[in-house]
């Protein structure tokens, strides 16, 4: 496993006897970097002049801000297989993604086209994961590559994410149970060097003493109990005393930014509906005669409240209208039987008079 920082590019050199195009398989936790990576390194092989053979593998991603030679969405309508197939956004992806593998023998003889004229094969892949990782379609088109080309996992990391060491932890088995399942050459791209330096990162993975200490500095609450027993139970409410004061002093002032932004963008979302309102109801509101929007305070909910309590009024004459329609059609319907029924009492009055 080889680690790489983001943003120093160095010379562009391939092994000499390298006819074949080698392909680049780019993984990486949703919103690590993989995208903006692949687009940095279009731009970087075309300024090289070695434009690569790029391919995207996200059915779902809106926007692919480099030009792709591949793209799964000309092959599936990711929103028509979730409806199709009765699926959420993840099952949506994972369906697409078999769907497309089926169809990859085609995809490797559009890659084989072109090998003469690419260096490289750039592929970029879903943001969850684990849909490539772990599904059959993922394993697929990796082995069809690597049966072909030489091919290297790139693996994104978010580097700015990662200065916790459990996090960098978590994160590194990740791209460990990666590199066993996938058996292929695998780089990590320590991404975001911009926010922050990679170097801790390199630190902690050469030199585990130093891990160590970060390790030891993080707070991680351990508590043995018995819950048939009772025990340990002093022990677990000294270490919620702990959580509950490091809550206040690290975790309170970001959650209550959130509610903050969460509040005056719902105002924001409020203000904006009720405008839009105002401007659809004008007309309407000079029709009936109202006292006009300068008195009309309410929220969007209140204004369908108002609008239902009709006049007393209004609403008699509305349940008379109601009535007197189901009566006529209860007596559209009854007329016809009615008829019979007379009709058949004339027979039968007939019949008992010409038996006398
Ligand atoms: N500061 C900084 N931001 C970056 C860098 N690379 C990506 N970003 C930002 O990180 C966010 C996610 O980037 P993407 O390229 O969409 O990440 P992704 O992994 O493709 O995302 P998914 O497709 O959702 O998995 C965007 O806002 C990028 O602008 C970087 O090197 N530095």
């Amino acid at each position: 496993m080889a680690a790489a920082g983001s943003g120093e590019p160095g010379e562009m050199a391939l092994p000499k006897d390298c006819q074949e195009p080698v392909c680049l398989i780019v993984l990486g936790m949703a919103g690590s970097g993989k995208t903006t990576f692949v687009q940095r390194l279009t731009a970087y092989l075309h300024k090289k002049n070695s434009p690569p053979y790029v391919i995207n593998l996200d059915p779902a991603v809106h926007e692919i801000p480099f030009p792709v030679n591949i793209d799964i969405r000309d092959t599936v309508n990711y929103k028509e297989v979730m409806k199709q197939y009765g699926l959420g956004p993840n099952g949506g992806i994972v369906t697409s993604l078999n769907l497309f593998a089926t169809r990859f023998d085609q995809v490797m003889k559009f890659i084989e086209k072109r090998q003469k004229n690419c260096q490289y094969v750039l592929i970029d892949t879903p943001g969850q994961i684990e849909v490539f990782t772990w599904s059959a379609s993922g394993t697929i088109i990796t082995e069809a590559l690597a049966s072909s080309f030489p091919s290297v996992v790139i693996y994104v990391m978010d580097t700015s994410r990662s200065t916790n060491p459990v996090t960098f932890m978590s994160n590194m088995l990740y791209a460990c149970s990666i590199l066993y399942k996938t058996k292929l050459p695998f780089i990590v791209v320590m991404n975001k060097t911009d926010i922050i330096d990679h170097n801790f990162a390199v630190e902690w993975m050469q030199d585990f003493e130093t891990f160590q200490d970060a390790l030891n500095q993080e707070t991680t609450y351990v508590v043995g109990v018995s819950a048939v027993a009772g025990t340990g139970l002093d022990d677990f409410f000294v270490q919620v005393s702990q959580a509950a004061e490091e809550y206040q002093r690290d975790y309170r002032p970001e959650y209550e930014r959130l509610r903050r932004t969460l509040a005056e963008a719902q105002s924001k979302q409020q203000k904006e509906q009720l405008d839009r309102l105002r401007k659809d109801m004008g007309p309407v509101t000079l029709e009936s005669g109202s006292t006009g929007f300068d008195d009309l305070e309410l929220g969007p909910s209140d204004l369908i409240l108002t609008r239902g309590n009709v006049d007393v009024e209004e609403e008699e004459i509305d349940s008379d209208t109601d009535d007197i329609d189901h009566q006529t059609t209860e007596e559209s319907q009854e007329e016809p039987a009615f008829r019979n029924f007379l009709q058949e009492t004339k027979v039968q009055y007939h019949s008992r008079n010409s038996k006398k």
